[in-house]
């Protein structure tokens, strides 16, 4: 065994002679927060070191790319003996502590894990059993293992030991000083025990010392990372046509490291890098699910596709050469982005483009077919993406909240707000409660909120502005070469989400891509829309079987980014001193028990969104400060803090004078901004002592936004087509939806019980004083509630909203 350097540039240069990539198998890269795993993906990827990793958010995505079945290699020998072409995805998972309550969210349809820790900080050792632990207990996993590893992980897994470069030589190894340490090491020196890990001596994980890299030098056992992701793609592919791998990880020694440079890497590991293109996730996992089911025949890469040659959609593109999925945007923060790689051949395949079915008769529904469309000659300039809008009828779902449109609906409107499970849950015994108390709630609030509709001229313009939105997405895809149709889905009212995918059905739209437009995700906005598509999917025979993909977040984008922080500058410009003013966002706020209880990473996407954001303008000259409050809260319980109104009183009280209001939970003009901000706020603000008040406007149908809504379409295509599933069984057991279902699940498996009920009324004199008077309200509702169906006389019954007892 050796160590030497990764001919990995040169390599990414090679042709991939094994044709069109099979299949792909998932790597957790974890450990603690600086041990060098950023590093190390580098050198795995691109074969060298890297100085100075930038820290990495969320999780980082990289691909490999590797043959199996060399046909001069027993070991690899597969039927046939033909070499084939795989992707090995790393997920490279921070370990900083900020997003360890999010990243469950990454550890989905796991096929190895590789723990890395830092030789000279024994403590990322010892943490690795907190690792295992945490993966397989919020984890999803793809050929799992009959029996459980560390942490009862079922998947085969690997150790790096890295930074061997500046951990002591004795043993490779840091000693804490504590007794036991002082005695292992006498006991190696005096040659009685051999230099291994294995010895009791440290909290050991996981038995051994696996491998010992040496990122910063580009120094690995590049040989032992090829078997253990061959054994990978065996364990998940070739499992049926091969005797079972050995279940455990590949476990080289220490004794097994040799000097750099000395082997020639073709011979022993027949990979083609991609020269380390990277895309990073900062949110939830878009990813589709895979579940061990029969793969969908089309997709790339995350389906394995089947031998027959009819599943090779891309064989006769020859798309051997690299493209990669990588980061585009702010500091390499983005979501997913399909690249092609500058040295692509031109592809020479002839596909149809656009569908020409006419628009249908609903005017709501966007679609213009693209006329120039028809067809087209790929070229790789011409880009991938042409390859997923072939002979496919694609289509967008936006989600979104829906308001109502006169005075009268708003309290039907409300009643479906607040039936609904994802803003009001109740204790299992009450749920039959859950439609008398959204009356009873939506009844009592309607006065309050008719007030706020009708300041803002008779109904929420959300409606019109989605649509306009949707409309100029169309065009903006078609401008890119994507004919889609775009679909409006709101949760609360018209055009609600069942009436958009009853048009979808009509369309016969074949792929769908699902956009929450909530930049952020909250359990209470996207969550609660994509659980609605979850149940309506899971009922229906065309949905199981049409391919989807959902972008659960999309704040990190570099479009919405720069479009925001435009916005922003624009109106700094407008006050009379800009470099004073502070810049105040406002989000709307969540109930503080969503975040802490149910796991709702809503918080933390809504701070990092602001930090970028701030990043962005600093990189434009401007500093000012900047603070994040949350607004809109209702009912009795503590919602997330500090509350904007409060906020703005501390702000005056502290000397500020010109604050700029950015809302930055939602894109549209609603009457959190045209009423709250514009009027409530504005007022608060100005008897605060502050002097200049401005607003940023919502982002409606800003160009650059809606050109970069398109890209985040079109580059989450090679994602369309999770599962397809249309045995019954799989469907009853599985929740057929992809993504949906993995996103929810991500999110349930973490989640306890909502909040109680939020009553939305309020007396008393100060917002504290509704707190209390809310909770005992809330008490009360609920006894009376029990004293009614338990008895069968009482208001509800009288207006007929609980039926009388038998
Ligand atoms: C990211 C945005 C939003 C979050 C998070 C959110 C959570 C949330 N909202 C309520 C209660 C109400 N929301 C209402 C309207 C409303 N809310 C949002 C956005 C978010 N809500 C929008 C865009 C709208 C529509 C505005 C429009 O123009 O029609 C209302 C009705 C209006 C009112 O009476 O104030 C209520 C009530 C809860 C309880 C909640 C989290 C649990
Ligand atoms: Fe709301």
């Amino acid at each position: 065994m050796m160590f030497w350097r990764d001919g990995g540039a040169s390599g990414s240069r090679r042709e991939v002679n094994g044709g069109p990539p099979c299949g792909q198998v998932r790597v957790l890269v974890v450990g603690d927060s600086g041990v060098g795993k950023t590093s190390l993906m580098h050198l795995l990827l691109k074969g060298s070191a890297i100085s100075r990793p930038a820290q990495t958010i969320g999780c980082a995505v990289d691909v490999k790319h590797i043959t199996y079945g060399s046909p001069g290699s027993s070991s690899n020998v597969i039927k046939g003996d033909a070499e084939r072409n795989f992707f090995v995805e790393l997920w490279d998972v921070s370990g900083h502590d900020r997003y360890r309550d999010c990243r469950s969210l990454f550890y989905s349809q796991i096929n190895g894990v590789i723990f890395v820790y830092d030789l000279s900080q024994r403590k990322t050792k010892t943490n690795l059993s907190k690792w295992a632990v945490e993966v397989a207990e919020s984890g999803t996993f793809s050929a799992p293992l009959g029996s459980g590893g560390p942490g009862g992980l079922p998947v085969p897994y690997l150790v790096i030991a890295n930074k061997v470069d500046i951990a002591p030589r004795d043993g490779r190894r840091v000693s804490s000083g504590n007794l036991v340490d002082v005695a292992r090491q006498w006991v190696e020196k005096q040659g009685l025990l051999p230099s291994s890990e294995e010895l009791p001596l440290v909290e050991s994980f996981p038995g051994n010392s696996g491998l010992l890299t040496a990122a910063k030098d580009a120094r690995y056992d590049k040989e032992a990372l090829a078997k253990f992701f061959r054994m990978l793609i065996r364990r998940r592919y070739f499992s049926n046509e091969l005797p079972a791998p050995s279940p455990w990880s590949l476990t080289p020694r220490e004794d097994t490291i040799l000097p750099v440079e000395t082997v020639n890497d073709e011979e022993l590991f027949k990979r083609k890098s991609y020269g380390g293109q990277r895309y990073k996730y900062n949110g939830v996992v878009p990813l589709p699910a895979q579940r061990n089911l029969t793969p969908p025949l089309t997709l790339y890469p995350q389906q394995p596709m089947s031998s027959s040659s009819e599943n090779y959609r891309y064989h006769r593109l020859n798309l051997s050469r690299t493209y990669a999925i990588r980061s585009s945007s702010v500091g390499g923060r983005t979501g997913l982005c399909l690249v092609h790689c500058s040295q692509c051949k031109p592809l020479s395949c002839k596909c149809k483009l656009g569908w020409s079915s006419q628009p249908p008769p609903d005017s709501r529904q966007h679609f213009r077919p693209c006329s120039s469309a028809s067809e087209a000659v790929l070229t790789a300039q011409s880009d991938i993406r042409k390859l997923f809008v072939a002979n496919e009828k694609i289509g967008v779902l936006l989600l979104n909240l829906g308001g109502p449109e006169t005075l009268d609906d708003v309290q039907p409107f409300l009643f479906n707000l607040f039936a609904d499970p994802d803003i009001i849950r109740l204790p299992r015994a009450f749920r039959f409660l859950q439609k008398p108390l959204a009356q009873f709630i939506s009844v009592a609030r309607a006065p309050k909120s008719k007030e706020g509709y009708a300041s803002i001229g008779g109904g929420s313009p959300l409606r019109q502005i989605t649509d306009a939105q949707g409309e100029a997405l169309m065009e903006a895809l078609c401008g890119k070469d994507v004919p889609a149709k775009v679909y409006v889905g709101m949760r609360y009212w018209h055009p609600f989400t069942e009436e958009a995918i009853e048009q979808i059905k009509r369309d016969g739209i074949t792929k769908l891509v699902v956009l929450p437009l909530y930049p952020q995700f909250s359990i209470s906005t996207s969550g609660s829309s994509l659980r609605l598509l979850e149940s309506i999917f899971r009922e229906d025979e065309y949905l199981v079987n049409m391919q989807h993909t959902v972008i659960p977040s999309w704040y990190q984008r570099e479009g919405y980014i720069n479009a925001m922080a435009t916005l922003i500058e624009k109106e700094l410009f407008k006050f009379p001193k800009p470099q004073k003013v502070m810049i105040f966002f406002s989000a709307h706020g969540v109930p503080l028990a969503y975040v802490e209880e149910a796991g709702d990473p809503y918080k933390a996407e809504m701070e990092e969104c602001v930090e970028l954001i701030m990043e962005e303008l600093e990189k434009r000259g401007m500093t000012n400060p900047c603070t994040l409050a949350y607004q809109s809260r209702v009912g009795p319980v503590e919602w997330l803090k500090p509350y904007t109104d409060e906020t703005i009183i501390a702000l005056g009280e502290r000397g500020v004078k010109s604050l700029l209001a950015v809302p930055i939970s939602f894109v549209s003009e609603h009457i959190e901004t045209l009423e709250e901000i514009d009027v409530e706020y504005k007022e608060l603000a100005l008897q605060s002592g502050i002097k200049h008040w401005g607003r940023v406007p919502a982002l409606g149908c800003e160009p650059t936004f809606i050109s970069d809504l398109a890209d985040a379409v079109i580059e989450s295509l090679p994602y369309v087509g999770a599962m397809a599933v249309s045995n019954l069984e799989a469907r009853q057991s599985l929740v057929p939806l992809g993504s949906v279902e993995e996103l929810l699940a991500a999110y349930d498996s973490k989640r306890d019980m909502l909040p109680p009920p939020v009553i939305v009324w309020e007396w008393g004199w100060t917002k504290s004083a509704e707190t209390w008077n809310g909770r005992a309200a809330m008490l009360a509702v609920l006894a009376l509630l029990v004293l009614e169906v338990t008895t069968g006389h009482g208001l509800l019954h009288q207006w007929g909203i609980l039926p009388p007892l038998p």
